[in-house]
């Protein structure tokens, strides 16, 4: 498998849905994040716990990116979630309302206990103002020896609710925290997936908001419907020309008259070899989307 992984698309589904459960196993999603949070009634939460480890347990979800979201720690459902979680061996915990390193420190603590595997990773939701706030110190928890931390998801629904902030065309008001949750994930070498877009039929402004959020620089989008999962396919995926324009950038540097330059014209346009190396991530990228498009 490819070292760049895709995560175009990455559909919620109630952990305590069987029908979603199973019918996941055949949607074009690169993740699924079976939810025992906010989608799943407080007088369903164990249902949701045994359904997600039987239906992960009968297995059928491919190459899929598999996230389980607990409740957290502080919550009366967050241990046993994290438990069952554990035992249904999914790729990452997905662990919500993350306000500082502490919250992640608990959940990395009980996953050792649990007996979880190291490749199982962390990923943490930036939905609280003080997320926003602390955002430096959550994703400086990554560089911690043996970190479980590889990315985290926007939670603008929660970030709305908690600032009083409106979802407007543009995103205007939640700007600020997209851009500097991505730098921070960025300056850590963590993986950032946007929010999800609430309205299920507006196609056009779904549309706009996927064109916006790989704009941002987003490795992708967080769905909650399956008919989202095509849009965000073709959003975040290097265009056509932008891998002939890498394809390009790479061969140029590549040849001996260039060795030693660190910038040159390519057909009128400035490269240095900052654009060398952002043409050989697209170039990975791409290469990685046609491996997981025809293993499907
Ligand atoms: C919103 C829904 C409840 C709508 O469900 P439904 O009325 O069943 O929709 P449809 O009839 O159009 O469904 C058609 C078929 O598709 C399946 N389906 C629907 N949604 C999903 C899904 N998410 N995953 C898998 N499969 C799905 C239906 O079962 C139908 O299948 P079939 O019968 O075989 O034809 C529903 O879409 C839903 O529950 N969505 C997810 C809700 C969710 O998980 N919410 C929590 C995450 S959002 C969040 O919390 C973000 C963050 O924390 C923040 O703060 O912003
Ligand atoms: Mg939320």
């Amino acid at each position: 498998m490819n070292a760049v992984r895709p995560r175009r698309s990455v559909l919620y589904m109630p952990g305590s849905n069987p029908r979603a459960l199973d019918k996941a196993r055949t949607l074009p999603a690169d993740g699924l994040i079976l939810d025992m949070e906010d989608a799943v009634a407080p007088e369903a939460k164990a249902e949701a716990r045994v359904l997600i480890r039987q239906k992960l347990g009968e297995g059928g979800y491919g190459r899929r990116e598999i996230f389980i979201r607990i409740n957290g720690l502080g919550t009366v459902w967050g241990a046993d979630d994290l438990a069952a979680a554990v035992a249904a061996g999914p790729d990452a915990i997905l662990v919500p309302k993350v306000s500082s390193p502490d919250d992640l420190d608990r959940v990395s603590a009980a996953m050792d206990r649990l007996g979880a595997r190291p490749a199982m990773r962390i990923w943490a939701m930036i939905e609280t103002p003080l997320a926003i706030l602390s955002i430096r110190e959550i994703a400086a928890f990554a560089t911690r020896p043996g970190s479980r931390l590889e990315g985290f998801v926007l939670g603008l629904n929660d970030l709305a609710k908690e600032t009083g902030a409106q979802f407007t065309g543009d995103r205007l008001p939640m700007v600020p925290w997209i851009q500097i949750a991505l730098t921070a994930a960025r300056a850590y070498g963590l993986a950032i997936l946007d929010g999800v877009y609430n309205d299920i039929h507006d196609d056009e402004g779904y549309a706009a908001e996927c064109r916006q959020g790989r704009e941002f620089g987003l490795d992708g989008k967080t769905l909650i419907h399956p008919r989202q999962i095509d849009v965000a396919n073709r959003a975040f995926v290097p265009s056509v020309e932008e891998i002939e324009w890498a394809k390009r950038v790479v061969e140029v540097f590549a040849l001996p008259d260039y060795a030693g330059k660190s910038a040159v014209k390519i057909e009128g346009r400035m490269v240095e070899r900052l654009h060398a190396d952002m043409a050989e991530r697209t170039l990975a990228l791409a290469a990685a989307i046609r491996e997981v498009e025809a293993a499907a």
